[in-house]
């Protein structure tokens, strides 16, 4: 069976907000809900040590800077460095996109710790807070081509961040027209910057990318029954090959496919 780590530093502790379903149950077990569709296996990875036993790592979402202090409690920021230089596929998502961003602005004063690795700068909350997170439609060519299914997706932003610009490296997958959020705060749409550099006249911000190994979504995959993305970092994962049999990725792959067959035409969050 195919391991993938699922760094679980944010337990269910903070999830505890109540209101949405959503908040009791953790991030990290979300993506092990996900995996397991696909017939994978999420190892929680709270300690150094525990990356040496995956070869790919999730970073998912939850608060940045908090996960960023817990990181750096356990020291696991050079174990994380580390497993990102030697090539080994890594995911993340929302905050985990943070982590493995190259620069990060809007980020409470004295800032946090980065894992780096992602030729990138990605503003923590571009998308302002809680209250403004929302579902969109995103159009994704990359993930139909290798996935099939629409080439829309539903994506769901929850305090999101953008990324405001990408190096020559890296490839967009997926982008966000402005236009289409009225509530978005001025400061976070004055610092995007187009590609000449000029900031304020940007008309779209970018909400998914790859780099190598290195995969970033602003958006939560685990939270919606579409399990492409997870099956697109599965791919990944098997091209590196790294202890992973082609043949359990294939079964994944046809999972995934069994799984949007038969999904509701609208895709909810899987908490509904
Ligand atoms: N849903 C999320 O992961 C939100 C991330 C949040 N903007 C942060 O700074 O960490």
């Amino acid at each position: 069976m195919v391991l993938v780590g699922v760094l679980a530093l944010q337990g269910s502790f903070n999830e505890h907000i109540a209101g949405t379903p959503f908040f009791h149950i953790s991030m990290a077990y979300l993506s092990r809900i996900a995996l397991r569709r696909l017939g994978v296996k999420g190892v929680e990875i709270r300690k150094p040590e525990q990356l040496e036993n995956v070869t790919s790592l999730i970073i998912p979402g939850g608060e940045s800077t908090t996960m960023a202090k817990l990181a750096e409690y356990h020291n696991l920021f050079p174990a994380l460095r580390e497993f990102v230089k030697m090539g080994k596929p890594v995911w993340g998502t929302c905050a985990g996109l943070i982590f493995l961003a190259n620069k990060a602005t809007g980020q409470k004063i004295g800032g946090q710790e980065l894992v780096g690795g992602l030729d990138c700068t990605v503003h923590r909350n571009f998308f302002g807070s809680q209250i403004q997170s929302f579902e969109t439609e995103l159009s994704v060519p990359e993930l139909a081509s290798k996935e099939g299914g629409p080439e829309l997706y539903r994506g769901v932003f929850i305090r999101a961040p953008a990324i405001l610009d990408v190096g020559p490296d890296v490839q967009v997958l997926a982008d966000y027209p402005l236009s289409s959020n009225k509530e978005l705060d001025s400061i976070s749409v004055s610092e995007a910057q187009d590609q000449e550099g000029n900031t304020g006249s940007v008309k779209k911000v970018i909400v998914a990318v790859r780099q190598g190994n290195l995969l970033a979504t602003a958006f939560h995959p685990e939270l919606t029954a579409d399990t492409r993305w997870h099956s697109y970092f599965l791919k990944m994962i098997n091209d590196v090959g790294e202890g992973t049999s082609s043949s359990i990725v294939a079964v994944g792959a046809e999972l995934a496919e069994l799984h949007l067959n038969q999904q509701a035409k609208n895709d909810l969050p899987i908490f509904q």
